[in-house]
């Protein structure tokens, strides 16, 4: 990574801020030290930990992962950001099991079939037009065999997502922002132990984006699943992940934790500056 070093200046990261490569200058870092992380809530963490070892994938000649390592503990929140094609999703389908690594291996810590606690969000909602909205949520629950069971199942994650009242409206009637709470329910149904989260609020407008934000923060603090969040906004990244890393010529470029209270306050210097450091890593200048 290309950040200036003078001898004078170079500091140790301060707790919580990982990267890749040399040490690095860091103007306030002296100063104005980021506070500690608050603690979590006492929720048990239903997570697992997933590392990526040397993983590479390929689609024909073109190689878009090199050889990747990622560790991620059980129940943690980590954005992951990077230029367009970058291989971001590719990242999300590898974990998730919808696509293969070319080389290297992916190793989640659980016993249970990846299939059965893996879940992806989309930044489309893709619900079924045809099904009213508890039975799209319901869609989540094939684990259930109890018809009555499955319908108070989906109407108890639809009062998580505050869309009680619209159990029994179709898709086609509800805001953009609805529809993603429904598709969020049904992603949560299944309580996974991994959350893939494909650029959901991508689509969104600004302030329902960060409703919705501070409604997953909500429920990924109550539940503890291990969350993955790719998104364009660094903003949100820093906002809602531990941490965030940034995907470049194939690897980890930078890896920075976020070890700030929850919930954050949007605006804050200690945030500004996180998005600063990253942002400047992703355009390659001072942001
Ligand atoms: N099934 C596929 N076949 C061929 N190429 C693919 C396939 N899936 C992805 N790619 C290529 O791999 C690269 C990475 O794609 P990926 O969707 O992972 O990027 P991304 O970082 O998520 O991009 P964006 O931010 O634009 O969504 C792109 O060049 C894409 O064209």
């Amino acid at each position: 990574m290309n950040i200036a070093v003078r001898d004078t200046d170079t500091v140790a990261p301060p707790a919580g801020l990982r990267f890749e490569g040399a040490p690095f200058f860091l103007p306030e870092a002296k100063s104005a030290p980021l506070p500690a992380p608050a603690a979590r809530e006492a929720a048990a963490p239903s997570g697992a930990a997933f590392t990526f070892k040397g993983v590479r994938k390929a689609f024909g000649p073109k190689t878009v992962l090199h050889g990747l390592d990622l560790h991620v503990p059980a129940g943690q929140f980590v954005a992951v950001i990077g230029k367009s094609g970058c291989g971001k999703s590719t990242l999300l389908r590898l974990l998730t099991g919808l696509d293969a690594p070319t080389a290297g291996t992916l190793e989640i810590a659980s016993t249970e079939r990846r299939a059965d606690i893996t879940r992806v969000m989309f930044q489309e909602p893709r619900l079924l037009p045809w099904a009213r909205v508890a039975a799209n949520v319901a869609v989540g629950l094939s684990h259930m065999r109890d018809r009555r069971e499955k319908h108070a199942a989906a109407l108890s994650l639809l009062a998580q997502v505050g869309l009680s009242d619209r159990a029994g409206e179709w898709p086609a009637v509800l805001s953009g922002g609805q529809r993603q709470r429904v598709a969020l329910a049904r992603a949560l149904a299944s309580r996974p132990r991994i959350l893939a989260l494909d650029e959901p609020l991508g689509a969104l407008d600004a302030l329902t984006r960060i409703e919705m934000q501070m409604l997953l923060e909500r429920i990924w603090l109550k539940q503890g699943f291990t969350a993955v969040l790719v998104t364009h906004d660094v903003a949100e990244a820093v906002a809602l992940a531990d941490r965030v890393v940034l995907i470049e010529d194939g690897a980890i470029a930078l890896d920075v934790e976020v070890p700030l209270p929850r919930p954050r306050r949007r605006g804050s210097p200690e945030l500004a500056r996180l998005e600063g450091i990253i942002l400047e890593q992703l355009l390659g200048a001072p942001a």
